[in-house]
């Protein structure tokens, strides 16, 4: 084990560049298309660029891949001020295999998932029958959701 969901986001200074980060430092299996998306949770800030990639690495657990994301939060210049505020990367854990846990530190799923059409979009391009653990098939969690405000970028490609 073990294979990760991670949903990449950003706001700030060079929203494709930081994004782009990742793929470079951790390879993935799989990359979505990058989306245009509206702002959730704190209205009043640029919209953001978000991916999702899934990653695989049987050498590292859930809690490698909550670290590996947070080097590169740091090493983008990510500064915490605001919950759900401008960030120049946000690098949050999906899933990870089948990992339940209920640590603060490391929710799994990310409690936010069945919520966010900017996750489940990008999520659903790569992986189309997979499951949230707990929660069901995304496309059905999808298909609930009120139309959200993200639109596929053709012009801007990861990796
Ligand atoms: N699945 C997870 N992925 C990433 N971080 C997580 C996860 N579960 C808990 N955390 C914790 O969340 C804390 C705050 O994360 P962050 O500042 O990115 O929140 P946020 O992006 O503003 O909000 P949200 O978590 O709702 O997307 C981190 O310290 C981290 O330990
Ligand atoms: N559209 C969108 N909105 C957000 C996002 C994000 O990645 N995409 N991340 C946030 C901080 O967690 C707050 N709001």
């Amino acid at each position: 084990m073990s294979r990760a969901v991670l949903s990449l986001g950003s706001n700030l200074g060079d929203r494709l560049g930081h994004l782009n980060s990742v793929v470079t430092a951790l390879r993935p299996v799989a990359v979505s298309s990058v989306y245009e998306t509206k702002p959730w949770g704190v209205e009043d800030q640029p919209d953001f660029l978000n991916a999702v990639c899934v990653v695989d690495d049987p050498a590292r657990d859930h809690w490698a891949w909550l670290r590996a994301g947070q080097e590169l939060e740091r090493a983008a210049g990510r500064v915490r001020e605001l919950r759900w505020g401008p960030r120049t990367l946000d690098v949050d854990v999906v899933t990870v295999d089948d990992v339940r846990s209920a640590d603060p530190e490391l929710l799994l799923p990310h409690p936010g998932t069945p919520e966010r059409a900017s996750v489940l979009i990008p999520w659903l391009e790569i992986e189309p029958d997979a499951v949230l653990p707990g929660h069901g098939p995304i496309a059905d969690l999808l298909a609930a959701l009120p139309d959200a405000g993200v639109h596929r970028r053709r012009d801007l490609v990861l990796g």
